[in-house]
């Protein structure tokens, strides 16, 4: 091979190990462009709204009438600020986290936290509990920082596993331990609103680590939550 074709196939080898870095992301993060906030939030409402009267006018409503004149303004806003805020790490929960003094070494539940999320295949509703556990390894964390972590994650375009996983790798993180575990029950209006129209039917999902691997530690997690 000459000097310059070598040269060459560096170049595009480091080219294509940059592109694959970029777009390096962990098997459960949400996947998002490299680019996915050089946007503002004002910026990405404004195109939103644009696309969103374009979606209204083509199915032929009138964006005259005084009820939905404001609409693609309000899908907008509720998806950068509210139900999707979660995409942006600038709104991640900072968990406040106690030292444990009192030397709680056993399981810490917290049981039925509030899932709204949204599914990534329909953009409708995904409706659920979680119930989430750790073990302390010396600090314990606000309880209400439980609630913020689910919810976070639940501000996403979601499929239910991945957002059982996601819980559980920012407990960990944020506890530094791997003795978690997470349990989400959720109904997803894309099967009940439309398709297979079932009502009945919910999906459980489960992530279980570090000492939560053990037959009864898991068994007692599922005591406490009933299940
Ligand atoms: N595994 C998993 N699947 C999901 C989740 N949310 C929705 N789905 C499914 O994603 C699938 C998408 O399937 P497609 O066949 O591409 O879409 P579709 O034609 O709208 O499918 P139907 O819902 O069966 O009408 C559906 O079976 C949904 O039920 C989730 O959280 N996890
Ligand atoms: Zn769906």
């Amino acid at each position: 091979m000459l000097k310059n074709e070598i040269l060459n196939d560096l170049t595009l080898a480091r080219v294509v190990t940059d592109l694959e870095q970029d777009h390096y992301h962990a098997a459960f993060d949400t996947p998002l462009r490299p680019d996915a906030f050089e946007l503002d939030d004002d910026t990405k409402m404004e195109l939103i709204a644009k696309h969103f009267t374009t979606i209204m006018e083509t199915l032929g409503m009138d964006m005259e009438d005084d009820s939905l004149k404001d609409t693609p303004k309000r899908v907008a806003k509720m998806y950068v600020k509210e139900i999707f805020s979660g995409l942006n790490p600038a709104n991640k929960p900072k968990p406040t986290l106690f030292k444990n003094p009192f030397n709680y070494n056993q399981m810490l539940v917290e049981r039925n936290i509030a899932v709204f999320s949204n599914c990534e295949h329909h953009f409708v509703p995904i409706v659920g509990k979680a119930h989430v556990a750790y073990i302390s390894n010396g600090q314990v964390i606000g309880l209400s920082k439980l609630n913020r972590i689910v919810q976070y994650c639940s501000q996403r375009p979601q499929v239910q596993e991945r957002l059982t996983m996601q819980i559980a790798n920012m407990l960990k993180e944020a506890l530094g331990t791997e003795d978690v575990a997470v349990i989400i029950d959720a109904h997803h209006h894309c099967v009940s609103s439309r398709g297979i129209r079932d009502a009945g039917s919910t999906t459980l999902t489960a992530e279980y680590s570090g000492q939560f691997l053990n037959i009864e530690t898991k068994n007692e997690f599922l005591r406490y939550i009933g299940s």
